[in-house]
């Protein structure tokens, strides 16, 4: 199934190719005003510039091609030679009918056939996880979500940071309170004791005490820095503890990316790749791309005509330690090895492009990328009320459990005060608080364009009118309930037919879900989508408020309009679904 401004730019590009023209000419869009028309195209203006011939008459021509097909209810010419379209009522409804046969609901098929890594999440072993984490997990799911209805085949990897010098600051601070001495006996090669010498609740003091310490006192810091490279070393008793601390913050991690709804088809991190690093490195360096610079060893990255300096990767410090970038580098050919995808997409910090930028360089010079498109997608900072980087009340880093927490504990309040569920047991009144609290952070976060800041404000996020999510969710499950008293009446929907203006305008925003869809994965952008089920949700309203369903006496158009409500509800909740919102059985 295409698209129907697919469908339409086909036609009208055969038009423009009969009078020798491009057919890219025939571009059909949804028109800018809904009011004039529902669809537009504007290629004529753009092909009489190119031909210099007069744009007016070259529409004409298009038009009276057009009329031979019997779809179009209006063919108008406006202004210097845009086309305005509508379709008749009766093609609209062939193609709903067609939709709703579709389980796909014409989602476009851009990724049949191809693979791809998303890389996000990206929490740091031992250091709890903040708020960029968050918009990394929120993002990233929503666009593995998006990708896998377009037909990717996708793979989501949270990419732990866990070989980093946060390994060193920890294992140096366990060492200097003298919290499990075995590890540090040089003669130590295990057993590893099965029971670990820190719990999360040691790994939350521990880290924070460890990184300040580093930073005031530049001794402490070559301390962590020497940990760190007798650990990547493999050194057996800094081995067994890093052990520990990642089974101790894995648990913790997959906790809160399930409070979230969040789920990673893989657990690996910047450690999984250590083996790979040597002979990597080896074939750099035998291939003449690997070079010494002051005692480390680099790939250099600059490119002539670059506007911005480029400096090198490094690949190894000069005490053998290995960096961020060796560990992405080693990444890219662990992928290409185990998926060989087309395309591998890292969700992460607009703030690190560079680091990318050169990762991805230092891959493409050297080859390892295979058949792979190496792309950033970045995303800005969420601030609180004064613009700056969010924080706890005390001013120190805002934790996501504690958001989290925050946010439902904000939902419930809501709740509560619109009377929503007062007679529901208990469980259930908290199983929608929690769904409804993680759609008001979903909706809010991804409701902006991924690169633009925003400003964290909890009484619009949870608010049950607007543009957010509890707004959404209600809006779907009104839908249901609907639904629900007809089944229990024994009455089914047929495929809808139009007869009124609201009709028309919804089953015109149903049908424009795979452009939807489409443009949010060429741009990789899920506030496209936020964008179409807002809209959506309110085509609905105004047919709801014009139109009685379950009251209305003429049974054909009552089933018809079953019909039009079962089609808005599957929509709306793929659509959410693509967002990782779910929706209350009940409200
Ligand atoms: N392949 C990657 N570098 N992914 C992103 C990792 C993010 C990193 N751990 C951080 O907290 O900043």
């Amino acid at each position: 199934m295409t698209s129907l401004s697919r469908e339409l730019s086909a036609i009208a590009g055969r038009a423009f190719a009969d009078e020798g023209l491009s057919a890219e000419f025939g571009l059909v869009k949804p028109s800018d005003r809904p009011d004039l028309s529902q669809f537009q195209c504007n290629g004529a203006l753009a092909a009489a510039k190119k031909g210099g011939g007069n744009p007016r008459m070259l529409a004409q021509k298009v038009v009276d091609k057009l009329k031979a097909t019997s779809i179009f209810a209006k063919l108008e010419i406006a202004g210097p030679g845009f086309i305005n379209i509508d379709l008749t009522d009766t093609a609209l409804d062939a193609r709903a009918a067609a939709m709703s046969k579709d389980a796909r609901l014409g989602a476009p098929e851009t990724g049949i056939g191809k693979t791809m890594v998303i890389d996000y999440g990206g929490p740091n072993v031992a250091k709890p996880m903040h708020v960029g984490h968050l918009r990394s997990a929120i993002i990233g799911d929503s666009l593995k979500r998006l990708f896998r209805a377009n037909g990717w085949k996708v793979v989501g990897d949270v990419h732990l940071g866990d070989w980093g010098l946060q390994m060193g600051q920890l294992i140096s601070e366990v060492a200097l309170r003298g919290i499990a001495p075995i590890y540090f006996d040089e003669a130590f090669t295990g057993p590893y004791p099965e029971e670990s010498p820190v719990t999360m609740d040691d790994l939350e003091v521990l880290y924070p005490a460890a990184s300040a310490a580093c930073k005031a006192d530049e001794a402490r810091l070559e301390l962590a820095r020497k940990a760190t490279a007798e650990l990547q070393g493999g050194r057996p008793g800094y081995v067994a503890l890093w052990k520990h601390f990642f089974a101790v913050s894995e648990k913790g991690l997959k906790r809160e990316y399930a409070s979230l709804g969040v789920e990673f088809d893989l657990w690996n991190g910047e450690a999984s790749v250590d083996p790979i690093i040597p002979p990597m490195v080896e074939d750099l360096k035998a291939r003449g791309l690997a070079e010494e610079s002051q005692g480390a060893l680099v790939v250099q990255v600059a490119e002539p005509g670059d506007k911005k300096e480029m400096p090198p990767l490094i690949l190894l410090k000069s005490d053998g330690a290995v960096l961020y970038g060796t560990t992405d580098l080693a990444t890219i050919v662990d992928r290409v090895k185990e998926l060989d995808p087309n395309l591998i997409l890292y969700v992460v910090d607009q703030r690190q492009h560079g680091h990318f930028e050169q990762v991805f360089r230092a891959a493409k010079k050297a080859g390892l990328a295979g058949k792979a498109e190496l792309e950033h997608a970045g995303f800005g900072t969420m601030n609180g009320a004064d613009g700056k980087p969010f924080k706890t009340r005390a001013g120190g880093v805002m934790k996501l459990f504690d958001l989290i927490a925050m946010t439902t504990e904000e939902a419930r309040k809501r709740l509560t005060e619109a009377g929503i569920g007062a007679d529901y047991p208990e469980a259930e009144k908290e199983d929608i608080a929690q769904k409804v609290g993680v759609a008001a952070l979903k909706f809010a976060d991804l409701s902006n364009y991924r690169l633009t800041d925003y400003i964290f404000d909890l009484e619009r996020f949870t608010k049950f009118e607007g543009k957010t999510g509890p707004y959404l969710q209600y809006a779907a499950v009104r839908i249901r309930s609907i639904l629900r008293r007809a089944a229990e009446e024994g009455l089914i929907g047929t495929a809808p037919v139009i007869r009124s203006p609201e009709e028309r305008a919804l089953m015109l925003q149903i049908l424009a879900l795979p452009d939807a869809m489409e443009a949010a994965e060429e741009k990789r952008a899920p506030n496209i989508l936020c964008e179409y089920v807002f809209t959506l949700a309110q085509a609905f309203s105004r047919f709801y408020a014009e139109h009685h369903v379950m009251s209305e006496h003429d049974e054909e158009k009552r089933l018809s309009r079953l019909g039009l409500c079962g089609l808005t509800l599957e929509t709306l909740t793929k659509v959410l679904d693509l967002l990782g919102i779910e929706v209350p059985e009940r409200m």
